[in-house]
């Protein structure tokens, strides 16, 4: 069992902007952080700021990441998602939608914090992006699951600071298990990651189990 609850508040409109917001500024920072070069007396300083700016929002603090009400689907609600949460500052975030053929379709761009290999994409943040998708892709097949595998196979280098798109589809449901497919391709169309995956629906999950 998680020492998570499962039980979240639902953040009003505003608090969601405002906090998806403060993600966005959140973010700069992460990146400013690995690219400053403003010397350690000045680190130092900022360091001390940022652990005040900590302390505040601390000061109101709750047990577990919020949902914003769901769209269509009920796998919108993840505000705090780290591949697509607004709320999220690991979240690059990359944001989805779900064709009517079934298909998840994205386009993101990674900055520097994503670095695996010097000027490329971590192949782990790649496996991340691409389980989010095809988990999702599960999803609108109406058996949403959880990963029970994941095979990434890395074609070319994937490159950060430019636009990718990543897309994934369901190809088959058999009872609890769902198969899905999906790409992350560079901006010249060419697929650097492919993926395969299998997820599961839990039996607790079953309705009428
Ligand atoms: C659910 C709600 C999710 C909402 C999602 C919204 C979309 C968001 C997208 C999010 C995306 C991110 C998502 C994430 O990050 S999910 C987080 C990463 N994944 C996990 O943590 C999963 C951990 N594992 C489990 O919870 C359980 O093992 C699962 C649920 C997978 C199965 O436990 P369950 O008790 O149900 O299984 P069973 O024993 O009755 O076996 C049933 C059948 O399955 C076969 N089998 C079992 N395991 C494996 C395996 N690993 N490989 C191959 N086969 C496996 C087994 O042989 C049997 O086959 P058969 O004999 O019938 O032929």
């Amino acid at each position: 069992m998680s020492g998570i609850p499962m039980e979240r508040p639902l953040l009003g409109e505003d608090e969601a902007a405002a906090l998806s917001a403060l993600a966005a500024r959140v973010r700069e920072l992460a990146e400013a952080t690995v690219l400053t070069a403003v010397g350690t007396a000045e680190a130092a300083a900022v360091a001390a700021e940022i652990e005040a700016l900590t302390a505040r929002l601390a000061a109101g603090r709750r047990d577990a990441p919020p949902f914003v009400p769901s769209g269509e689907r009920r796998m919108d609600r993840q505000i705090g998602n780290p591949v697509t949460g607004a709320l999220n500052p690991l979240a690059p975030p990359v944001e989805l939608t779900v064709g009517s053929d079934g298909i998840v379709r994205g386009e993101f761009t990674l900055s520097t914090v994503y670095e695996g290999p010097p000027s490329y994409v971590h192949g782990g943040v790649s496996a991340m992006v691409l389980d989010q998708v095809l988990g999702m892709a599960a999803a609108a097949s109406g058996t949403p699951g959880m990963t029970a595998t994941l095979e990434t196979r890395y074609r070319r280098p994937t490159p950060l600071g430019v636009p990718l798109s990543v897309e994934a589809k369901a190809s088959r449901v058999e009872g609890r298990k769902v198969y899905a497919s999906g790409t992350i391709c560079g901006p010249d169309g060419r697929v650097t990651v492919e993926a395969t995956a299998m997820f599961i629906m839990p039996q607790r999950f079953v309705p009428h189990s």
